[in-house]
């Protein structure tokens, strides 16, 4: 063998074979974007991701980093190709006793073995790299859109509201990006795989004669034969453990789900004493995964125990069809040794489309669950919210209907105008819509009819139960405005204006605050928040409900003095709330409502 020769026409098929694979992908790429449903789904994914745009050069990149791994795998198939007939050449300077050639041989091992070991590291750094860039890129506008337009509340008013969306977004994100790029790159190396030494079979294959009937190129049939015969089965065998996979994620993810909901619950459970109840749930919850494991466990010996037959056979059958080719000294030892790895080789690329039918079902999954919440998104965006018209003060509502999703009247044709600076009391029996109505104007309940002119930003919700974000306090009381951006000391003579001045030396603490503050704490927390960010309008919801009358007034009349510009609109059933107040607006039920003035 020259292996001068060899290097030459080594790279001319490198060359060859990357344009090939260029030109071939782009293509086929265009062919499944465009006609089939998991191309276009991918396309929605990442299309943006991978299409360069004009005069943006770090928008080339993604392309680009394709274009090099294409290049990384196709070397690395000439490469695999090398050292099989480098094994040839070793194994016949054995048989003919040439130390010379098989030394030689040794030598050129060594090299090639070397630029594949240097090939390979290079083709995992980049492939890590790419994952983790498209990885990033995919997360971001994943969750971009979740967030956006109230998304990831709304979604829950949807007909079939979707599930798990944090799995979507932590879990199907990341095996999203590492299978699309698994599955492109082993399709490409076990095409290019298959062809190459499909024709080393090829040059080593002769003629079988099994009694009146001789196949021509014995072996080149026997592999396509075996392999096409045993992938059908496996794939049969197989099936059943794409479900079974599902299944195993969705049973995971609803146990975790449900441990995730006692530890955030912990408190009235303790106080309850529901741990026996919660377990016999969580036990159920954890019994039909472990359903499924089994399941698993028992579908996968089956598949495993007809993969492990198929491999051993796959062993041995090169080494019996060509042996009466050797024995008659047809081909030498060198040629049966290559016969066998040529057809282990391309047996493996084969069996790369049986193993990649159930990757690749799991992948169409993945597909499903990422497009089915950017769907859930688009359609919670899409549900009704009150018309809005531009308004910097105060609030005006024109013609609202507010229902039950059961389509029930809870406020019917609400018109009213709270001018700025004007406190309206909104008041009702328990479940005739208060807090709904707060939801509506917020743009957030969808059932509604109805025009809502407020200002859009500077506005807080204060609710019973406030919400404290993750971290230090400070983000806490200043949310939702950046920490860094209030300074230190009104943040300090904010916490003392609701009485936490205790609280001052903790403002950089990091814990979890929703329960460690007491109810009443966070409630003065809120009002805090209020003088803080100073606000055009404030809805307060039941938001003094854990504290006693004396701090309600005094919290009151500080946002009033404090803030005189700023309209509130307070829900309370407390008739301490009402001197505080100059409006009121009466929920009767069933959609009637009435307003009158508190002022006197
Ligand atoms: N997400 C929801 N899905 C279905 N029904 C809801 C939903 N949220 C509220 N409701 C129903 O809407 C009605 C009004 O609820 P809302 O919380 O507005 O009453 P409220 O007047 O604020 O009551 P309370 O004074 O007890 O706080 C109730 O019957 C409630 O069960």
């Amino acid at each position: 063998m020259n292996w001068l020769n060899e290097l030459g026409s080594s790279l001319l098929w490198v060359v060859g074979a990357f344009v090939l694979c260029v030109v071939g992908s782009f293509l086929l790429g265009l062919l499944l974007c465009r006609k089939t449903k998991f191309g276009r789904q991918f396309w929605r994914l990442s299309g943006p991701y991978f299409k360069p745009r004009r005069g943006e050069r770090r928008s080339w990149r993604p392309l680009l980093t394709v274009l090099l791994l294409l290049l990384v795998t196709v070397v690395n198939v000439r490469i695999s190709v090398l050292l099989s007939n480098n094994s040839n050449a070793l194994y016949t300077a054995l048989q003919n006793l040439d130390a010379r050639a098989f030394w030689v041989t040794v030598v050129i091992f060594c090299v090639i073995a070397a630029i594949y070991i240097a090939v390979n590291l290079v083709a995992i750094y980049i492939s890590n790299l790419q994952i983790i860039r498209w990885r990033q890129w995919t997360n971001t506008q994943v969750l971009t859109d979740w967030l956006s337009g109230t998304a990831y509340h709304r979604g829950r008013f949807l007909s079939d509201p979707i599930d798990n969306p944090e799995q979507r977004i932590q879990a199907d994100v990341a095996s999203f990006t590492n299978d699309s790029q698994d599955l492109v790159l082993g399709l490409i190396g076990s095409m290019l795989t298959l062809v190459s030494f499909t024709a080393i079979l090829w040059q080593l294959s002769g003629p079988l004669t099994l009694g009146p009937v001789t196949i021509p190129r014995a072996l080149v049939v026997i592999a396509y034969v075996f392999i096409i015969v045993s992938t059908f089965i496996a794939i049969r065998i197989g099936r059943p453990l794409i479900k079974l996979n599902f299944l195993s994620e969705r049973l995971s993810a609803s146990y975790r789900y449900s441990l995730t909901r006692v530890r955030d619950n912990s408190e009235p459970i303790a106080l309850y004493g529901g741990e026996g109840v919660e377990e016999a749930g969580l036990q159920n919850r954890f019994s039909a995964v472990i359903a499924n494991a089994w399941a698993l466990v028992f579908r996968n010996l089956k598949f495993i125990a007809f993969n492990s037959v198929i491999s051993q056979i796959a062993n041995i059958v090169p080494l019996v069809v060509q042996a009466p080719r050797f024995l008659s000294q047809q081909i030498t030892l060198g040629d049966l040794q290559q016969s066998a790895t040529a057809f282990g080789n391309v047996s493996d690329a084969l069996s790369f489309f049986r193993t990649t039918y159930d990757n690749f079902a799991r992948y169409r999954a993945t597909l499903d669950r990422l497009t089915g919440l950017l769907d859930a998104n688009d359609q919670a965006r899409n549900l009704p919210v009150p018309l809005r018209s531009n308004r910097t003060v105060g609030i005006e509502v024109e013609g609202l209907d507010v229902f039950m999703p059961s389509g029930e009247p809870l406020i019917n044709r609400l018109d009213l105008t709270v001018e700025p600076g004007e406190w309206l009391l909104v008041r009702g029996r328990s479940g005739t819509g208060k807090t709904t109505l707060l939801r509506s104007l917020a743009g957030l309940w969808p059932y509604v009819r109805g025009v809502v002119s407020r200002p859009q930003g500077h506005v807080i919700f204060c609710s019973q139960q406030p919400y404290l974000p993750m971290g230090a306090l400070r983000s806490a009381i200043t949310y939702p405005a950046p920490a860094e951006d209030l300074p230190d000391e009104a943040v300090r003579q904010a916490l003392a204006d609701v009485q936490l001045g205790h609280l001052a030396d903790h403002l950089d603490e990091t814990k979890d605050w929703m329960t460690t503050l007491s109810p009443g704490e966070r409630q003065r927390l809120s009002f805090g928040r209020v003088l803080l960010l100073q606000p055009t309008l404030v809805f307060f919801d039941e938001s003094t409900s854990a504290l006693d009358e004396g701090m309600e007034h005094a919290l009151y009349s500080l946002v009033r003095e404090r803030l005189p510009r700023t309209t509130v609109v307070s829900v309370g059933h407390r008739s301490s709330l009402s001197p505080l107040h100059q409006r009121e607006l009466v929920l009767l039920g069933q959609g009637a409502w009435t307003t009158g003035s508190l002022v006197g």
